[in-house]
């Protein structure tokens, strides 16, 4: 779990530092429902979430050169909310392999109804279970992000329909290492702002974790996560920025 370690991003002499940040709180978080690909927007608890991110970063010395996130707008909110608060002005990377998990069936539904809709284990199952899809869309229905148009430019089979673990792991894992693992193999200061269980993907990766402990991962809004990692991006150890400070 994260451990408090003192230092900052930007001494030559240090292993190169990489932040993960999950978005805001959103109104579907604060009102308990699943959320995945729905484009709902921050709370205004979520924007404070954000600027106190911002205030931590700049607090700790954090400095960026590139920003990556999701195309939903809770997560672009929040990277817009933290980069203006800091000051900076830099180039902002916007793909859908780092939306959040699909949940399918299950997207704006309250988890109580979801239980008496679809019984107590297909829901159980793919919170706990690394490889268990939630429910499935079927691709009329208006959740399928092949019905969107901010999708319309993606190949059709490519678009979930409800994702385990498993698959988020399989979507974002190409874009991690031809994407964003170069950059911050360069010596860049990354920045990712995404959402909960495609931050516990990339975590996977990152620390070489197995399916049991990704799914026992747990990661608060708004709160900046600092990696520590060597040459070839594999994790040394890793901690909450306001356990700096
Ligand atoms: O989609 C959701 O329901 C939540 C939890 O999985 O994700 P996030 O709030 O991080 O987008």
């Amino acid at each position: 779990m994260p451990e408090a370690i003192p230092s900052e991003n930007t001494s030559p002499q240090s292993p190169t530092k990489l932040v993960l940040l999950r978005h805001g709180q959103s109104i579907w978080n604060r009102d308990k429902k699943f959320t995945g690909w729905s484009d709902v927007a921050l709370s205004p608890k979520g924007e404070q979430e954000a600027e106190q991110a911002a205030y931590l970063l700049k607090r700790a010395g954090f400095t960026f050169d590139v920003c990556f996130t999701s195309v939903l707008q809770r997560a672009t909110s929040t990277s817009r909310i933290v980069l203006a608060a800091m000051h900076l002005d830099i180039p902002v990377l916007q793909t859908w392999h780092l939306n959040e998990r699909h949940y399918g069936a299950l997207e704006g539904m309250g988890r109580w109804s979801a239980i008496k809709q679809f019984g107590i284990w297909p829901i159980l199952g793919c919170q706990i279970k690394f490889d268990a899809p939630p429910p499935g869309l079927n691709k009329r229905d208006y959740r399928y992000p092949g019905n969107q148009s901010d999708y319309a430019t993606i190949d059709r089979d490519e678009l979930p329909m409800g994702e385990s673990m498993q698959q988020t792991l399989a979507r974002l894992k190409p874009y991690w290492q031809d994407t964003i693992q170069p950059e911050v193999g360069q010596g860049k200061h990354v920045l990712i702002v995404s959402h909960r269980n495609t931050l516990r993907a990339l975590m996977m990766l990152l620390d070489h974790l197995t399916p049991a402990q990704v799914m026992k991962l747990k990661l608060a809004t708004g709160r900046p996560l600092v990696y520590e990692l060597d040459q070839q991006c594999n994790a040394l150890r890793h901690y909450y920025v306001d356990k700096l400070v």
